[in-house]
């Protein structure tokens, strides 16, 4: 019999048996590098990889499977729980089996799980049963036995059957409780959960650690691990874990038909349960939790990396049983990786506006949390000591959501040795100005040529140009350095005096023709502009240090004029309400310096107004009451929502507690929104702006939102 004559399915059957010697390799040196991986994550608490890495070679991995189940072996890691148990605990038997999870990384793979679960126990189960959504707490598993209401054991998960005994690790953990209190507590109770360090913590953890020269972890769950797995459990007690419960083993006299119904069981034991868990009627209902949950991430104290969603009714998960490794009826959907490894290339400085030098990090490009990341502050000198982190180290890259990239640390085991320390330059970068700390004590070292060092020179420029200020649109960083580039301004003093033909004498503002490119016409029109603009808008231009577009129309109101400010005295000044002495001592000083009172001279003669109408005041409906707006509000920048408030003598603030009168919300919801609800603080919509701002804060009370309503 030829191959042609042969059925399909005996046609694949070759195929699947016999893998191809490259794929018998890659499958090789796949299952080596997982478990080389989950050793040193399971058991060493210190990754070399990341999670995204690993989850990806594990998907590679069942993938050959798939094509090829024979490479299926029972020892492959595609078929194991955690790590080999260490040998620094004594080994436990878990009375019923403690698994890992199935995950989902996509819409298709979640309905392919619940599909095989209709498939196998028809819709009307199903239905009946319902999906209970649980958060995916990333920390690390417990399972923790109680005979009579007493604790008698904890023990890891270890390889899910033996687990290493960490009894008296989780005694020092302040909520998990050594008795179970209240009515009806079982003879027996085995309770599985997750032990977490609160990401609030991680960063002091790591420092002190750092200090201490020792290796920082990785992230909150290698905290939590490798602070609960200590062989001196006062180690562990200096180290503030939480606990949460999120599943049962073993009972006897205990049994309920939900596993909704066996969290409410255990609160009332003492035992700590999420706030968070919801049954649903559908996978829509699930897409909703998983949602709500992928957009407010970090508003819960321990980080997640996913959302569990479980079949509810007992006898259901009961007949669906699991694998060798995982329930069949739970799976766990993965939000997107926020972290990843990459090498720290080098460590550069960048001077500001106000002359802080600040080093950052220039890292091999990643993509993480949606956008490729190259560079990532590291704030100054003592940062990166904190950290811990050498030039040459691969680092732990964190990136979440919209927040700004950060590394969070070294990955010392990856060490070869030719990695360097990081040196503060002795001298700016950009002027060779030799660097100092302004004052003793100083966290942040400075370029003292403030007047024109280009990179101050530069950043002021761009600052100035900013909706905040002057509103000059086409002023950014490449017109700012081509006007410096060409000498045509020796600081910004000189910006309201360039003309049409001293712009010709840059390229940058010429087409090839010539004469006057496009850009070169509007920076004219837009300087125009802009000499008319309010004082307060030019008392930010002039990047004064502390004042911003917070206390500049303050100023503004109690001036009126840049001459009145500039003579102000000491008192006059102190008497504005809102004006520190600090405030006073950097104004005073700002104009004390001649280059800065010639820039505001220069201004004045090129024709800029810098003072303001007495008179067309608006009524203070809103005096005595503080704002935080967050979100784009239709019709409004954030800085003219800011400036409607201010404007009728409320207060902007940036964040939100007890006292904030209202909390404007635009089109996004993030984590201000969630403070005001926990803190019922009133919130008012587009529509309740508007009202606020005709009708005043009575008015909007009554259309605003307080807490969950
Ligand atoms: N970076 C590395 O080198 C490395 C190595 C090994 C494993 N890992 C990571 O660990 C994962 C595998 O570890 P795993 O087997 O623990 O699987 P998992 O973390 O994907 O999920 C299983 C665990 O989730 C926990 N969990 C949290 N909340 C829960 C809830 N509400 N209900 C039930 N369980 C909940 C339980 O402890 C359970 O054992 C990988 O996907 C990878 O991300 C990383
Ligand atoms: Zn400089």
């Amino acid at each position: 019999m030829s191959e042609e004559d042969l059925p399909d399915t005996a046609k694949i059957d070759v195929d699947l048996d016999d893998p191809d010697p490259k794929s018998r390799d890659r499958h090789a040196d796949l299952a080596e590098a997982l478990n080389e991986a989950r050793w040193r994550y399971h058991v060493l608490d210190a990754p070399t990889i990341s999670d995204a890495e690993f989850d990806a070679m594990m998907r590679e991995l069942n993938g050959l499977e798939d094509r090829f189940p024979s490479l299926r072996t029972p020892d492959s890691p595609s078929q194991q729980v955690g790590g080999p148990p260490s040998t620094t605990f004594t080994p436990v038997q878990h009375l019923q089996p403690l698994m890992s999870l199935d995950n989902a990384f996509s819409a298709e793979e979640l309905d392919r799980w619940a599909q095989r679960a209709i498939r196998e126990l028809g819709e009307q189960q199903i239905t009946k049963s319902g999906f209970l959504c649980e958060l995916k707490v990333d920390g690390l598993a417990i399972d923790l036995v109680y005979e009579k209401g007493r604790l008698v054991r904890a023990a890891t998960r270890g390889d899910g059957r033996v687990g290493e005994d960490v009894t008296a690790n989780v005694r020092t953990i302040d909520t998990v409780p050594g008795r179970l209190s209240g009515k009806d507590v079982p003879d027996l109770l085995e309770v599985r959960g997750e032990v977490f360090f609160a990401v609030e913590d991680f960063a002091a953890l790591n420092e002190h650690l750092v200090a201490d020269g020792k290796a920082p972890f990785a992230n909150p769950r290698n905290a939590a691990a490798g602070s609960l797995r200590q062989k001196d459990p006062k180690i562990t007690a200096s180290r503030r874990l939480g606990f949460v419960a999120h599943g049962l083993g073993a009972t006897e006299g205990f049994a309920v038909e939900r596993l909704s119904e066996v969290y409410p069981a255990l609160k009332a034991w003492g035992l700590p349960v999420s706030a968070h868990a919801k049954l649903c009627h559908d996978l829509d209902e699930v897409w909703q939790v998983i949602n709500h949950f992928g957009e407010h991430r970090h508003s819960v104290e321990h980080e997640i990396d996913g959302i569990v969603i479980k079949l509810d009714l007992r006898s259901v998960q009961d007949q669906l049983g699991s694998t060798s490794r995982a329930p069949r009826w739970a799976i766990a959907f993965k939000y997107p990786p926020e972290e990843v490894n990459t090498k720290l290339i080098d460590i550069r400085v960048n001077v500001g506006r106000t002359g802080r030098v600040t080093p950052y990090g220039v890292m091999e490009p990643v993509k993480v949390a949606g956008s490729t990341v190259a560079m990532a502050t590291l704030h100054n000198a003592s940062e990166v000591v904190r950290k811990g982190v050498l030039i040459g180290d691969t680092v732990v890259l964190r990136k979440a959501g919209d927040v700004i990239p950060e590394i969070v640390g070294p990955v010392v085991d990856l060490r070869t040795g030719d990695e360097r320390a990081f040196e503060m330059p002795t001298h700016c970068p950009e002027c060779g100005t030799a660097l100092a700390y302004e004052k003793e004590g100083d966290a942040d070292i400075r370029c003292p040529n403030t007047r024109s060092c280009p990179a101050q020179l530069r950043e002021r420029l761009f600052h100035l140009s900013g909706r905040a200020a002057l509103d000059i649109e086409v002023l950014g960083y490449q017109s700012g350095q081509a006007l410096l580039d060409a000498g045509l301004i020796g600081d910004e003093g000189d910006l309201f005096g360039l003309t049409e033909e001293g712009l010709l004498q840059s390229e940058f503002f010429t087409t090839k023709a010539g004469a006057l490119s496009a850009n070169g016409r509007k920076l004219l029109a837009n300087l125009e502009e802009a000499k008319t603009r309010p004082l307060a808008k030019f008392l930010v231009a002039l990047s004064i240090r502390h004042v911003g577009p917070g206390v500049a129309p303050d100023l503004a109101a109690a001036f009126g004029s840049i001459q009145a400010l500039m003579e102000a005295s000491e008192e006059q000044l102190a008497d504005v309400e809102g004006i520190g002495p600090t405030l006073v001592t950097a104004i005073r000083e700002h104009f004390a310096e001649p280059w800065r009172r010639e820039i505001v001279e220069k201004w004045l003669a090129a024709g800029c107004v810098m003072a303001d109408e007495p008179g067309e005041e608006r009524d203070q409906t809103l005096a005595g009451h503080s704002f935080v707006v967050t979100g784009s509000i239709p019709g409004y920048t954030r800085d003219s929502a800011a400036e409607a408030i201010t404007s009728r003598g409320g207060k902007v603030s940036g964040s939100v507690s007890k006292k904030t009168s209202f909390v404007v919300v635009g089109e996004s919801q993030g984590s201000k929104y969630d403070k005001a609800v926990t803190l019922k603080v009133p919130i008012l919509d587009a529509e309740g702006f508007e009202v606020l701002l005709h009708n005043g804060p009575e008015a909007a009370a009554e259309v605003a939102r307080v807490g969950e309503e």
